[in-house]
């Protein structure tokens, strides 16, 4: 079938480096990266992280190709902003992010996590979701698309060919499993905006030793909301381009809240409050995004550059 031909080309595939993949750059940008280089790209950060070698995942006899390629096609490149690029982008983020505090264990967790996120996201929201009543809803209640999103994560990880964990004893499969969950749930931006208080306390403190699982965990959770608002950060090209994605799917929501509920929806998702985008990036990234990059790169860093140079880019439009 097309989809075997797909892991044989992608297993038979001489996988470009890092370096000529732009992988290591805060600046990197996925939109030049034809659909099979991403697959690529995707296999060169699990070679160059040493995950396919330390914990023998099966490379050559598909498992990665596969496990990989059926994460890609889990995405919806129907959907304008949260589909695979955003995955692949965000996976990116982290691998360039990934600093030696982690051990390997943690840094298989937290590449899979990314990269499986958002699978089969719909371009609504949580709180969509809840009041459509969807099944999903009334699967799993708070969380909805991050617990499906672990869930065919999981499924994923299963499935016979791409038992990319296979390798591993049966403690550090219980263990990895747990950071994958914990990693997935962590990317509602909810939890994130609770957890993060505890997390800006404790990066107050002159010396913390990231030692403890439970400081180690909010460590992990916090990375993956950095690398998954990383978009916020890139150049100001970059950065439209994106916006009108992020638009195109919000506003689309919002349009289907006013036709299918009757309902105003937030100012983010009403396309009536489009001349306001630039302000309201300005808050977004004030409120959520900026303080994050500071206390996690209190150094000048290129993410915390990034996302204060696309804060005064904003500003200037309102000015
Ligand atoms: C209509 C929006 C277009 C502009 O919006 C954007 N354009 C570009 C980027 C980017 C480059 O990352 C990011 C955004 C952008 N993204 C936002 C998100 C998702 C992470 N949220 C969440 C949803 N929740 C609300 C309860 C908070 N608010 C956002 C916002 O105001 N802007
Ligand atoms: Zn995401």
């Amino acid at each position: 079938t097309a989809a075997e031909q797909e892991i044989q080309s992608l297993q038979e595939a001489t996988i470009p480096s890092a370096e000529s993949l732009y992988i290591l750059d805060f600046n990197f940008s996925d939109c030049g990266l034809a659909e099979d280089l991403t697959s690529q790209a995707t296999i060169r950060m699990f070679l160059d992280l040493k995950l396919v070698q330390d914990f023998n995942i099966d490379y050559k006899v598909t498992d990665l190709c596969q496990w990989v390629l059926t994460v890609r096609r889990g995405y919806r490149n129907s959907v304008p902003y949260h589909n695979w690029n955003h995955a692949l982008s965000t996976a990116q983020s982290m691998f360039a992010m990934l600093m030696t505090i982690f051990s390997r264990l943690e840094i298989l967790a937290l590449m899979i996590a990314t990269l499986s996120h958002d699978i089969d996201h719909r371009g609504v929201s949580n709180s969509y979701i809840e009041r459509s009543q969807q099944p999903l809803a009334q699967l799993y209640g708070h969380s909805s698309l991050e617990n499906h999103h672990y869930n065919l994560c999981l499924f994923i990880l299963n499935n016979t060919g791409s038992q990319i964990l296979s390798g591993l004893s049966t403690e550090d499969h219980k263990s990895v499993l747990h950071m994958i969950k914990r990693a997935i749930l962590a990317t509602d931006l909810a939890v994130y905006m609770e957890r993060r208080k505890e997390f800006f306390s404790l990066c107050k403190k002159t010396r913390v030793s990231w030692k403890s699982e439970k400081q180690r965990d909010l460590l992990r959770s916090m990375l993956m909301t950095a690398s998954d608002l990383s978009a916020i950060t890139k150049p100001w090209p970059e950065q439209q381009r994106i916006a009108s994605l992020v638009a195109t799917e919000f506003f689309a929501q919002g349009d289907k809240e006013r036709e299918e509920f009757k309902i105003k929806p937030i100012d983010i998702m009403d396309r009536k409050n489009s001349t306001r985008l630039p302000y309201m990036q300005v808050e977004y990234i004030n409120d959520i995004c900026y303080p994050l990059y500071k206390v996690l790169f209190d150094t000048c860093s290129p993410l915390l550059n990034g996302c204060k140079k696309n804060r005064d880019n904003w500003l200037n439009l309102l000015l």
